[in-house]
């Protein structure tokens, strides 16, 4: 009897910033990889996740959101989006249900397909997630509305929150994929480096810790990551990293008073870190002054953008 087929293949996750499409990266591979605050705009670099079981290997890519740019980050950000989309096999676009009147951005639903996903040329599935916010009745209205409008592959109301329809969507995508063997091996979660991992964690208790602007204002650029030697008594790990500001201002903010604000910011990074790596870590974390690094382009370069 012949092996029965496996599937293989990218998938592109795109949609508005907040539409919850790093919380289905991580509900998919049961894994905090991408991180997830309730502020938008959190994702600002392709993530490549990769989902395995024994019919199929999918390799995920988690996008930045979807948004009007106002300055070269901004630009830098879509492209990253854009380049994401050109890379995949299929696509799904989320849009979120919300609270109130109206159980979708019906404008914002709209742009999404007709720019950015149909021009793709792309088979594409249409996930509305947060699902757990409406009722049904009202889910399966918009998936009526959403498959006559659009005409995707298909669509699913899901919840990355909650789980919800969450094996459905792969039961979904996996005849859309090619028949493939698979690209990596099946104890490989992502093809980010660790390194990438540590940075990401230090910007997710940023986004946490600090308000307004300051989340939107910070970089983290990893400067050293040296294991420590046998002979040094606490073998920890040394990680040394530099938090970009914009303004002076946004520095003090970052410091806080007699530097009790950078204090909590590095227990709760190193104790995140530690999980991580599975290591003791020794984390320095410098506060540097770049002015408007987000306008940039040589800056942005140099940052990964
Ligand atoms: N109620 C509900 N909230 C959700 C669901 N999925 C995600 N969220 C919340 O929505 C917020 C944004 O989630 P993210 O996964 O960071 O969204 P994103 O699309 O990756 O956002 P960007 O990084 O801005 O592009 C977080 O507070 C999540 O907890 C869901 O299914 N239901």
């Amino acid at each position: 009897m012949q092996p029965p087929l496996f599937s293989c293949g990218h998938v592109t996750f795109v949609g508005a910033p907040n539409a919850g499409k790093s919380t289905l990266l991580n509900r998919l591979l049961d894994h905090k990889l991408s991180i997830v605050t309730p502020k938008p705009q959190t994702t600002r670099k392709k993530i490549t996740g990769i989902y395995h079981d024994d019919r199929s290997q999918i390799i995920i890519l988690d996008t930045p959101g979807i948004m009007d740019p106002k300055q070269s980050l901004h630009e830098s950000m879509l492209e990253i989006t854009r380049r994401s989309l050109r890379e995949s096999d299929v696509i799904v676009a989320l849009i979120p249900f919300q609270k109130g009147d109206e159980p979708i951005d019906r404008k914002f639903a709209s742009e999404l397909i007709e720019q950015w996903v149909k021009p793709t040329g792309k088979p594409f599935v249409i996930a509305l997630n947060k699902a757990d916010l409406v009722p049904e009745e009202t889910a399966k209205e918009a998936q009526t509305e959403i498959i006559s409008k659009y005409k995707p592959v298909a669509t699913l109301a899901l919840s990355a929150l909650t789980g919800g329809n969450i094996p459905e969507l792969v039961e979904l995508l996996r005849p859309l994929l090619p028949f493939d063997e698979p690209i990596w091996p099946d104890d490989i979660l992502s093809t980010e480096p660790e390194r990438f991992f540590v940075g990401e964690i230090i910007r997710e208790k940023i986004f946490l810790q600090y308000g307004r602007e300051i989340p939107y204002s910070t970089e983290v650029v990893i400067d050293e990551f040296k294991e420590q030697h046998e002979n040094n008594p606490s073998r920890k790990e040394l990680i040394r990293c530099s938090v970009i500001v914009e303004r002076n201002s946004q520095k003090q903010i970052i410091v806080g008073q007699k530097g009790a604000a950078i204090k909590k910011l590095g227990q709760a990074a190193r104790k995140e870190i530690e999980e991580l790596l599975d290591r003791p870590v020794y984390l320095e974390i410098f506060v540097k002054v770049r002015p408007d690094w987000r306008k940039k382009k040589n800056l942005l370069k140099s940052y990964g953008y």
